[in-house]
């Protein structure tokens, strides 16, 4: 599990170290372990570090210190290393020891930023120490048109390998917001903590590949901000049949799903929480939707019944739902039955206040929006995007249950705050239908969950929606080997990373 913290709380963390004197040996650990992960990566793309090119752009700060320092290591293995000094000042003993193993320099300037460009441009890499912890809104002046022009270069897939220094300078440490610009990154090497603002929103699309560097804070970081699942926490989470269960026992989902006009919803989430695996599944719907599950997927038992006629352990509603009222009710009286729930799609235009946190509601950017407006707050989706966690927070604190707020980085907020941010997807994951098959994965996990009482911690569905989050990026990026993703065809995709995690029990049980 990764475990994140704010900018503000790993600068707090430090804070006894450096009163400590012990600054410089922070400093020491966190260039090292930029240069070796530039190293690697720069070896990995050119064959060797002797006889390359590298680029540092260097603040005024200590994250211009650890750049200069991890730079002047790379020039001592033989890159011809060039400093871009973003500020009248430097760190005095970082650049020393830079221009010691005979680093360049030179002052960036307006008039001097385009010129600069095409030299960072060709450069085989750049080590971005503009901005860290200490920065606040986005890069200005010329080091912003330096940015520009490498992530222009970057969509046209020209950039030379970028490697941000703790985090892409004008990225908010605390949130992932970028007021402005930001510096794109292939690689984030970040110190002493994953900051939250490299999981969320644009901090997290620019941060690239995440890799951390232990420099000593563990004993002071206290509580995380928020946490990411790794392969390795999910086995926990997913159901593996005992000797002893039966149907009944491993978990019955009802799938409330679909309507006349938009059947293959109900069938996509009906597939995919299918290959999850369930004991049994209960579709409730109009008998013409009911006809083709039951064609789909033969071992569905289907009715048009209330959801007070049947027993289940958990609930799907909304996919598909459109306008149907029969649907819509159906929604309302899952919400309210005090299972848990997956509340998704147009169901989430008929939620109100007061649910528990064993809902959970899947909102986009786009239905979130009307969710908050629909409860007094004022949101636009352009703010969502650039803001998540806040958001995906007040929409949980507001409504009292979960929030699974989709996109590239998929949220898990928890009324009382915990939260998860899951970024296994493919951007061709973004395709009608693929909510759907969210949706089913996340039933099922609901209906099968072991958990005992005494380990339901207060982010319990927050973690069950964040293991939903993995496993369904996690199918559609296998799925996108083949090309496009057709949210229709990712069962077996489902199924096969169910089987790879659950492994280790199946032998136990097999
Ligand atoms: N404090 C420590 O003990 C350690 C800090 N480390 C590094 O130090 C960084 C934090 O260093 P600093 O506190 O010096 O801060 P930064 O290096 O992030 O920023 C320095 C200065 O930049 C200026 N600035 C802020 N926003 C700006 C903007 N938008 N445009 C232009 N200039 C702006 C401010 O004057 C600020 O003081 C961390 O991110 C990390 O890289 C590491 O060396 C590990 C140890
Ligand atoms: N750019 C993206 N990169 C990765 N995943 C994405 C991206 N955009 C959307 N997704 C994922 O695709 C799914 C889309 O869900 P949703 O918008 O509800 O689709 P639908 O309602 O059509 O089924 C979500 O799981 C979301 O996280
Ligand atoms: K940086």
């Amino acid at each position: 599990m990764i475990r994140a913290y704010t900018g503000t709380a790993v600068r707090r963390s430090e804070a006894p170290l450096l009163a400590a004197g012990r600054g410089g040996e922070l400093m020491q650990r966190a260039a090292y372990g930029l240069y070796a992960a530039a190293a690697a990566s720069l070896t990995a793309r050119r064959g060797r570090i002797y006889g390359s090119s590298v680029t540092v752009l260097a603040g005024s700060g200590n994250n211009g210190g650890d750049a200069l320092y991890a730079a002047a290591r790379l020039a001592r293995r033989g890159a011809a290393a060039t400093a871009v000094l973003t500020s009248a000042a430097a760190h005095p003993e970082a650049l020393a020891a830079f221009r010691a193993q005979g680093g360049k320099t030179l002052a960036l300037t307006e008039s001097n930023a385009a010129a600069v460009s095409g030299a960072a441009l060709a450069a085989d890499a750049v080590l971005d120490g503009v901005l860290g912890t200490g920065g606040s809104g986005g890069l200005r002046g010329p080091a912003r048109i330096l940015a520009e022009a490498l992530n222009t270069a970057r969509l046209q897939g020209k950039a030379p390998l970028v490697v941000a220094c703790d985090l892409p300078s004008g990225v908010d440490a605390d949130s992932g917001r970028v007021a402005g610009t930001c510096l794109q990154a292939d690689l984030t090497v970040t110190f002493g903590a994953v900051k939250t603002g490299l999981l969320a929103g644009p901090g997290a699309a620019a941060a690239g590949e995440i890799r951390c560097i232990d420099i000593g804070l563990g004993p002071h970081l206290g509580t995380p901000d928020a946490y990411r699942l790794q392969a390795e926490d999910l086995a926990g989470l997913l159901p593996v049949p005992t000797p002893a269960d039966q149907k009944y026992s491993r978990g019955v989902l009802g799938v409330a799903a679909g309507s006349e006009t938009y059947p293959g919803a109900a069938l996509m989430a009906a597939g995919a929480a299918l290959a999850t695996g369930v004991g049994m599944l209960r579709y409730l719907g109009p008998a013409t939707v009911a006809r083709l599950i039951n064609l789909a997927h033969p071992e569905a038992v289907c009715s048009s019944d209330a959801v007070a006629d049947i027993h289940v352990q958990a609930w799907v509603a909304g996919p598909g739902a459109g306008k149907d009222e029969d649907q819509r009710r159906r929604a309302r009286d899952a919400m309210a039955s005090g299972l848990p729930a997956v509340i998704d799609a147009d169901a989430i235009g008929v939620v109100a206040p007061g649910l528990h946190p064993a809902v959970i509601l899947t909102p986009h950017a786009g239905e979130l929006t009307a969710l908050l407006r629909s409860l007094g707050e004022d949101a636009d989706r352009a703010e969502i995007e650039a803001d998540p966690i806040r958001y995906a927070r007040l929409a949980a604190a507001r409504t009292g249950a979960t929030v699974l707020l989709k996109g590239w980085a998929t949220l898990a907020a928890a009324p009382t705050g915990e939260l998860y941010s899951q970024a296994e997807a493919t951007p061709w994951l973004a395709t009608a239908g693929s909510g759907d098959t969210l949706s089913g994965i996340l039933g099922a996990l609901l209906a099968t969950d072991r958990t005992p009482d005494s380990e339901r911690g207060p982010g319990h569905y927050a973690r069950l929606a964040a293991a939903a989050a993995h496993l369904h990026g996690r199918a559609g990026t296998l799925a996108a080997a083949d090309g496009p993703v057709q949210p229709s065809l990712l069962e077996p995709r489902i199924r096969a990373i169910v089987a790879n995690l659950t492994k280790q029990s199946h032998r136990k049980f097999k």
